[in-house]
């Protein structure tokens, strides 16, 4: 902590400094939530943001990040607020080596009670890995389109869900909670447009199988909101809204306006990514994932709840991050707090 005399002697250690610059942005959204508005665009009251950061986020940066800061990234982002959050993914370290610590990060982090850690695993050899690191939540990803399937798993779209099946299966045994995701929802790099209807098939798979919740990606970022729309309108036909979330990428930045037109359509759960980070590895060219901080902004500011998360301290581990990855900061909303921040002490 600081200590007065220090500071007012100007004896400041660069931590200190950076937490002084911090100090300022509370100031600045402090404004922000006078301006909160109950808006009537949505009729939802609550909703959950997962945080998918420290797995989607970093599984696609080019800096390897060390063990013990994925470890702090998890556990600041959870001090922040945050009730949800994919800390890693149990991926073959040779298609994913950025996440090749995962079982070290997932075991070495403090777990808080109430909080939802979930790992991502894509066979059988990753669920026996979850199983040993005692992970109570796991995350299935398939792909509403063959080719990209096939590149990010090597399987076939029905051969990805043939063998989820034992694994779910497994994992509900085992007391363990499951997530679903179905990848390259409305559009696919390699095969462009893809049926919402394909889209449903696997959502509907997925939750056969006990998932209690399925996510749909827009994978490349590329979405628009009447797409958005039109998909949720035909797979909610068939799988109820409450089971659906929704993982934008926001590389043509649509990706807030899709959580609107979602959020109309009934859906509560939304993923995003602290400062922005990452992208799919299979899909080249992808953005990162909406970011925390936007998503917070936006949500805060129309009166939603959604569970007493810190803007300002999400913001401060964005801004840090993408410093350490050496990237620009992918949080319009951090942006934005960090240069009023520099730009209120100067
Ligand atoms: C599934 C495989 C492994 C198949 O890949 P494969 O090459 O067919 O598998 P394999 O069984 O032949 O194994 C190859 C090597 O990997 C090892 N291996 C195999 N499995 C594991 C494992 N679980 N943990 C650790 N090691 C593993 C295995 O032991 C072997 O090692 P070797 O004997 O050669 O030394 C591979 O395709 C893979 O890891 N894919 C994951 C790719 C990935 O992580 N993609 C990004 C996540 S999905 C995403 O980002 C989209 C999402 C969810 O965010 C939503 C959206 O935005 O759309």
């Amino acid at each position: 902590m600081r200590n007065s005399d220090e500071e007012e002697n100007g004896l400041l250690s660069k931590e200190e400094e950076m937490y002084q610059v911090w100090r300022r942005p509370c100031e600045w959204t402090a404004c922000l939530q006078v301006r909160r508005c109950f808006s009537s665009l949505v009729n939802i009251e609550k909703v959950r943001v997962v945080e998918v950061g420290p797995r989607d986020g970093l599984q696609n940066e080019s800096k390897f990040v060390p063990t013990e800061r994925k470890v702090k990234l998890v556990e600041d982002l959870v001090d922040a607020g945050i009730g949800n959050v994919e800390v890693t993914s149990f991926v073959s370290p040779q298609w994913v080596p950025q996440l090749s610590d995962s079982a070290e990060v997932f075991s070495s982090v403090k777990k808080k009670p109430g909080v939802n850690y979930t790992v991502l695993v894509p066979n059988a050899r990753g669920f026996e890995t979850a199983k040993e690191v005692s992970a109570r939540q796991i995350a299935v990803f398939a792909a509403a389109s063959e080719t990209f399937s096939k590149k990010n798993l090597n399987l076939s779209v029905s051969e990805s869900l043939e063998k989820y099946k034992s694994i779910c299966a497994d994992a509900l045994e085992n007391g363990m909670k499951i997530r679903g995701y179905v990848s390259t929802v409305v559009r696919c790099p390699y095969e462009g447009e893809i049926k919402p209807e394909r889209v449903a098939d696997v959502a509907v798979s997925l939750l056969e199988m006990g998932c209690f919740e399925v996510s749909l990606g827009d994978t490349i970022g590329a979405a628009t909101p009447g797409e958005v729309e039109n998909l949720l309108k035909v797979v909610s036909e068939r799988v109820p809204i409450s089971k659906l979330a929704v993982h934008f990428h926001d590389t043509c930045g649509t990706a807030l306006a899709n959580v609107l037109v979602a959020l109309q359509a009934g859906v509560h759960a939304v993923d995003s990514s602290v400062g922005g980070l990452g992208g799919c590895p299979y899909a080249p060219g992808a953005a990162g994932n909406l970011a925390t901080e936007d998503l917070v902004y936006m949500l805060q500011g129309m009166g939603i709840d959604i569970g007493g998360i810190d803007l300002n301290r999400v913001a401060k581990l964005g801004h840090e991050m993408c410093k350490f990855l050496e990237r620009p900061n992918g949080s319009k909303c951090g942006q934005a707090i960090y240069s009023s921040s520099k730009n209120s002490q100067t």
